[in-house]
């Protein structure tokens, strides 16, 4: 059976959002943003939306060359607080992102549900604050190795897209974006086939289809991540359910993130 959201690809703007992880103080994410203006802000480039995603104490330093020198760059950030405000030490909350510009951040990126212990619960309190602050969250989903052995990718990562949208209306549902980053495929080099990345986006994008509508689900952007890199972009981006990409490894070279964004015009 066809899914009719998947005909609309051409309405939706490619993504490419470069998580910096742990990498580069603030003097450094300056150096890599100003080497990717360079690179990216000819005045006829628009193949893709592009966005950098560095650490909190970078943030500062991004949002003054991107709003001082009119960049086509965008930015956000790696994670937020579910809190609004109170006694939560080292916690950084959706209305200081969204005061320091933030367009995007991630919510329930693997290494955050792996090494911090957040559940679905978790992840879709961060979506609700990230909407609430006119955030557009990156909704990061998976599955680890043993549930790919088992086959089981499609029900876990549909379970995992479930339980972070409960809640999310419609309207925000809309300005959604998903990031199926099968766990094997992450910093390992092993990045999951063109036709594997299809399988679960388009599962993704026909359950966004039945929480919401068809309309809803034709708008989503859905990207891959897991060891995305320039060689293999291409194939990647030309699946019907894949809109972007979401890369960690190769965000962090200017020249080889930029060729990434390029891939289009290499033969
Ligand atoms: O986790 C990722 C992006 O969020 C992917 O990381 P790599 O591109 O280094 O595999």
């Amino acid at each position: 059976m066809g899914n009719p959201a998947s005909t609309a690809k051409s309405v939706r703007k490619p993504l490419i959002a470069g998580n910096w992880k742990l990498h580069n103080n603030h003097f450094e994410a300056i150096a890599l943003v100003q080497k990717l203006a360079f690179a990216l802000n000819d005045a006829d480039f628009d193949a893709a939306e592009v966005v950098v995603l560095p650490p909190f104490t970078s943030l500062r330093s991004v949002q003054t060359l991107v709003d001082g020198d009119k960049l086509k760059i965008g930015y956000g950030a790696q994670d937020v607080s579910q809190h609004e405000k109170g006694a939560y030490t080292g916690e950084i909350s959706g209305a200081m992102l969204a005061k320091l510009g933030c367009s995007y951040v991630l919510a329930g990126h693997s290494e955050r549900r792996q090494y911090h212990n957040e559940d679905d619960a978790i992840v879709n309190a961060k979506v609700r604050v990230a909407f609430a602050h006119d955030i557009t969250p990156i909704l990061c989903l998976g599955e680890g190795l043993d549930v790919r052995k088992a086959g089981d990718q499609v029900a876990y990562s549909l379970a995992q897209l479930d339980g972070a949208l409960k809640g999310v209306t419609e309207e925000q549902a809309r300005r959604l974006v998903v990031a199926y980053e099968p766990v094997w495929a992450i910093g390992t080099g092993e990045v999951a086939t063109p036709e594997d990345a299809q399988e679960v986006c388009a599962a993704l994008r026909a359950r966004i289809g039945e929480l919401y509508t068809p309309e809803t689900a034709g708008e989503t952007r859905i990207l891959y991540g897991g060891s995305v890199k320039s060689g293999n972009i291409a194939g990647i981006m030309a699946q019907t359910d894949v809109d972007g990409a979401l890369v960690g490894g190769a965000s962090l070279q200017a020249e080889e993130f930029v060729k990434l964004v390029r891939f289009r015009e290499q033969s």
